[in-house]
């Protein structure tokens, strides 16, 4: 596996906290890298020092075996949450300008196709949707075709669909052998898109991982859902059942098992659903809190 970024030992103190502690670790080339965590995880933290915004207290950011310097910036892409974009210019003048910025730059109409930009080229920056506006950051970001692309939570605040279409332009990205690395609230943005995820809380990485694999680590099992009025109160004593949000939660490996034992309880089955772990779940696991509370 060829790296990109290397994290070593990095640490951030501001006074008495260390907002990043000891946070170690290896960006891969191309594919797509999560850094995910609850509120005060330390991610933009651990981000802005991969980018060269701020500096570490004390550790290394390496570019490629470099340590990181003023040059990352040509070769980096960062879409920003909130870009200042000029009053008064279309999308097309924003493209124009910001290209203005750079040497190297991508030609501007395989941008707009990446980006899906061409229906609203023409239009004032101001007056784009929700969804627009991303599509546009992201060309922004993309507009001097660098290697690494950061996006820092770029689907928060838009509607499903507009999430949707904003994942398949990040595949798109990830096709051309860019690396993406991704801040996201969106447990299943992370599965979507991420190979490889390391989860943050309290400034220290507490699990990393391919997703898939995370999930075979932590969940051998299968949850079976019933609502908990349907089920005798001594028989999820014994079994240690667990109950959620007014239903009986049963982890179990055994699915058959399971339903022949509810079966023969004469447990009724009609409202039963069975669902996999999913990242959610493993959020839920490694912080005791879901990702957007
Ligand atoms: N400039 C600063 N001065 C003091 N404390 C800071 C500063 N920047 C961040 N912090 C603190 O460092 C911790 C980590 O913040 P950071 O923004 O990296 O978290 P995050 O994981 O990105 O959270 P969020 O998901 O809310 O953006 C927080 O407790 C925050 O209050």
């Amino acid at each position: 596996m060829q790296s990109i970024i290397e994290v070593q030992h990095l640490v951030k103190s501001y006074q008495q906290l260390n907002a990043v502690n000891d946070v170690s670790f290896t960006i891969p080339k191309g594919g797509c890298f999560g850094l995910l965590g609850p509120n005060g995880a330390g991610k933009t933290t651990t981000i802005e020092i991969m980018e060269g915004i701020i500096s570490a207290s004390s550790g290394n950011v390496l570019y490629k075996g470099q340590a990181v310097n003023e040059h990352i910036a040509h070769e980096i892409g960062i879409q920003f949450q909130h870009t200042a974009l000029q009053d008064f210019l279309t999308v097309k003048e924003t493209l124009d300008l910001f290209a203005s910025f750079y040497q190297k730059t991508l030609p501007q109409q395989q941008l707009i196709e990446l980006c899906d930009l061409s229906e609203f080229l023409d239009r004032d920056s101001r007056l784009l949707s929700g969804g627009q506006r991303q599509r546009l950051l992201l060309a922004l970001a993309l507009i001097n075709d660098p290697e690494v692309v950061f996006l820092d939570e770029p689907t928060t605040g838009l509607d499903p669909q507009a999430r949707r279409n904003f994942w398949q332009l990040i595949k798109n990205i990830k096709s051309q052998n860019k690396t993406v690395i991704l801040t996201t609230h969106y447990m299943d943005e992370a599965e979507q898109l991420c190979d490889y995820i390391v989860v943050m809380d309290h400034g220290k990485i507490i699990e990393q991982g391919e997703p898939e694999l995370l999930l075979k680590k932590h969940f051998g099992h299968v949850f079976i859902y019933l609502p908990v009025e349907q089920v005798p109160d001594d028989l999820v004593t014994q079994n240690g059942w667990r109950i959620q949000d007014e239903q009986i939660e049963i982890e179990t490996d055994n699915v058959e098992q399971t339903i022949s034992l509810l079966i023969k309880e004469q447990v009724p089955l009609d409202a039963l659903h069975v669902k996999s772990a999913n990242l959610d779940d493993l959020f839920l696991k490694l912080t005791g809190h879901s990702l957007r509370e």
